[in-house]
C-alpha cells in the first residue's frame, strides 16, 4: 500500500481527494491536515467519509507528511513551494494541486502570481501533469505540477489541431465557463448563494492567470507562436467546466472526426463523441473525464471544439490520482473507473 498524504483535506479539492482515495485499492492515506479543524474527525466534518476514513484532520507538519510516500497539496497557490524542497530531500514524491511549479519562467508566474518563487530551481524538474502529453516523464518525476482546470478542459480541445500543425495557432479563442467550485470553498460574496444563482458573468476577460500556463503548453506543441483569447465565466453550477475553442484552418482538413478520434483512441479519459454532439457538463460530474466533440459549422474555416470537464475531477483531484497512478507504477485508472452523475 502507497503511504499519502493530503495538505489542504478541508478544501473542495481535498475532499474531492479524499472521496476518490478512500476506494483506491493501493493507496492508505496517513496524514490529511488542516490548521482550521486540526483535531477533529475528518468523517465528523464530511460524514459522506463515514466508515471510509478513521483519522483526524493534523497540522501540516513536514516530518508527519516525510512518513509518507506520496503528498498532495491541494492548498492555495504559494504554500507547496514552501516544502517541497525538503519532502523531495526526504524522498517523498509530491503533486501540487496549485499552481506553484506550472509556468516554467519564474519571472513570469511572479507577474502572474504576485508572488517571488521560493524555490525556482525545482521548476525545471517539476513536470506539468496532463498524462496525454507527458506520460513517459510523469513516470519518473518526483515532483508533479497538477494542471488548472481551465487549462486540462482547453488544452485537451486543442491539442490534436496544435500537434497537426493544422491551424493557425496566432489566432485562438478559447470561451470558458466554470462552476461555482472553481473558486474553492473560502467564504467570499461573488460566490454567496444570492450573488452566483440565476445569473453569469465573465471575469478577469483582460487577463486570468491561466492564460500563461495554456499557452506555455500549447506552445509545447506548436511550431508558430501561440496566440490565444480567453474568456473564463462564472456559470449558476457548482461543478463543471464547459470551453467552446475557435481556431481557424490553414489548409483543407478531409475529416477532423478522425483526427480527434485517433488522437485520443488510447486515452482512458478523454472521450471524443460522434460527429454533432454537444457534450453535456453533467455527462462528467464525479468522473475522471473530459468529453470532447468536433464542428466546421457550414464547412467554413472556423473549427469549434467543446470540451467539457467536472473542475474537481479531470480538473483537479481525479488528474492528480491519474498521476499519482502513473508515478507510482500503478495502473492508470485505478480507484478512477466512476461512471457521472446524471441528472
Ligand atoms: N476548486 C477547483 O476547481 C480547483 C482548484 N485548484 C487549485 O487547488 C488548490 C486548492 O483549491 P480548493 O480546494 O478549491 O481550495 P479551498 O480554498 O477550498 O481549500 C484550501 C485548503 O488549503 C488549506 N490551507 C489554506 N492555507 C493553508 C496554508 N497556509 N497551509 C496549509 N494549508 C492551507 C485549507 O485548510 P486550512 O485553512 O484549515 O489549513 C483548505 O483545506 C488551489 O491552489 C486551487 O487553485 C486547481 C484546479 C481546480
Ligand atoms: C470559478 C473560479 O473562480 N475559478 C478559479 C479557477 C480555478 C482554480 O482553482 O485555479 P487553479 O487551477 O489555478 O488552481 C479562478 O478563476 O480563479
Amino acid at each position: 500500500m502507497i503511504k499519502v498524504g493530503v495538505v489542504g483535506g478541508t478544501g473542495y479539492t481535498g475532499v474531492e481527494l479524499l472521496r476518490l482515495l478512500v476506494l483506491h485499492p493501493e493507496v492508505e492515506l496517513k496524514v490529511v491536515t488542516s490548521r482550521s479543524e486540526s483535531g477533529r474527525k475528518i468523517s465528523d466534518l464530511y460524514p459522506n467519509l463515514r466508515g471510509h476514513l478513521d483519522i483526524e484532520f493534523t497540522e501540516p507538519d513536514v516530518d508527519r507528511l516525510a512518513e509518507c510516500d506520496l503528498v498532495f497539496f491541494a492548498t492555495p497557490n504559494g504554500i507547496a513551494m514552501k516544502s517541497v524542497p525538503t519532502l523531495l530531500e526526504k524522498g517523498v514524491k509530491v503533486i501540487d494541486l496549485a499552481a506553484d511549479f506550472r509556468i516554467k519562467d519564474a519571472d513570469l508566474w511572479s507577474q502572474w502570481y504576485g508572488m517571488e518563487h521560493a524555490c525556482p530551481e525545482l521548476l525545471e524538474e517539476a513536470v506539468y501533469g496532463l498524462p496525454e502529453t507527458s506520460r513517459a516523464e510523469i513516470a519518473k518525476a518526483r515532483l508533479v505540477a497538477n494542471p488548472g482546470c481551465y487549462p486540462t478542459a482547453v488544452q485537451l480541445g486543442f491539442l490534436p489541431l496544435i500537434k497537426a500543425g493544422l491551424v493557425d495557432p496566432s489566432a485562438l479563442i478559447a470561451d470558458t465557463k466554470s462552476g461555482v467550485s472553481g473558486a474553492g470553498r473560502g467564504a467570499s460574496v461573488a460566490t454567496l448563494l444570492c450573488e452566483a444563482t440565476e445569473s453569469m458573468k465573465a471575469y478577469k476577460a483582460d487577463g486570468h492567470r491561466h492564460l500563461p500556463e495554456i499557452t506555455q503548453g500549447l506552445q509545447w506543441h506548436s511550431e508558430g507562436k501561440v496566440g490565444l483569447t480567453f474568456v473564463p465565466h462564472l456559470t449558476p453550477m457548482i461543478r463543471g467546466i464547459h470551453a467552446t475553442l475557435y481556431a481557424n484552418l490553414t489548409q483543407d482538413v478531409d475529416d477532423l472526426q478522425a483526427l480527434f478520434e485517433q488522437a485520443y483512441q488510447d486515452e482512458p479519459f478523454v472521450d471524443v463523441m460522434p460527429a454533432g454532439s454537444h457534450p453535456e457538463t453533467r455527462s462528467v460530474k464525479g468522473a475522471n473525464t473530459c468529453r470532447i466533440a468536433v464542428h466546421k459549422p457550414q464547412n467554413g474555416n472556423t473549427v469549434i471544439i467543446l470540451s467539457v470537464i467536472d473542475n474537481l475531477v479531470k480538473g483537479a483531484a481525479g488528474q492528480a490520482i491519474q498521476n499519482m497512478n502513473i508515478m507510482m507504477g500503478l495502473e492508470e485508472d485505478a480507484g478512477l473507473r466512476h461512471v457521472a452523475l446524471l441528472p
